[in-house]
């Protein structure tokens, strides 16, 4: 995937109309932790997302066999997320990663999540150069304003919910969270 394929990011994309983000996300110590969530799980809607967490862990993420993984606050480092928009255009071969934050018992915590998204009344589609007989379209095409449109309401089914077609000779989209195949 390079910059010709995203026209609407980078220096000569639209920035004034880009769906850009800045979320400080801030988690209280809570004397019950088990019994509270920071954040629930879910993916995020945007390309990519960067992210700073203090030196209090909490990230978590899904993984295949795992179950909730925590990823440990590294003292100067980002965690970097896949998001929806890069799983659509990728067609599935990008995953967007399913996480949450947790809360903790004696400490405060703060996250700083930098999302950055097209302009709304781009279409996203898997790329072309990506799909061909043998790897068909998994998504349909949409405008990135319908997609958090469809967020909105699906939540955690949006992804599935754009989802066009059964996976060829019986393969499944593994990156797929949900496995179920909506037309429409
Ligand atoms: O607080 C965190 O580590 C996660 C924040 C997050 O997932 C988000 O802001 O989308
Ligand atoms: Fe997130």
């Amino acid at each position: 995937i390079t910059k010709r394929d995203i026209k609407w990011a980078g220096p000569k994309g639209k920035f004034k109309d880009a769906c850009s983000a800045l979320q400080l996300n801030y988690y209280p110590a809570c004397p019950d932790p088990d019994r509270a969530m920071g954040l629930a799980a879910h993916t995020d809607s945007t390309l990519l997302t960067i992210l700073y967490q203090n030196s209090t862990s909490g990230l978590q993420v899904l993984k295949e066999g795992n179950g909730w993984v925590t990823v440990p606050p590294i003292p100067g480092g980002l965690v970097v997320n896949i998001g929806d928009l890069l799983h659509m255009i990728s067609n599935g071969s990008y995953t967007s990663v399913l996480h949450r934050a947790v809360v903790n018992r004696s400490k405060d915590r703060l996250s700083i999540a930098c999302l950055y998204g097209p302009p709304s009344s781009v279409q996203i589609s898997p790329l072309p150069k990506l799909v061909d007989p043998s790897h068909p379209p998994l998504y349909r095409p949409i405008t990135w304003n319908e997609y958090l449109g469809t967020k909105a309401k699906h939540f955690n089914e949006a992804l599935s919910s754009v989802r066009i077609c059964t996976p060829v000779n019986g393969l499944v989209d593994v990156n797929d969270h949900n496995n179920i195949v909506k037309v429409g």
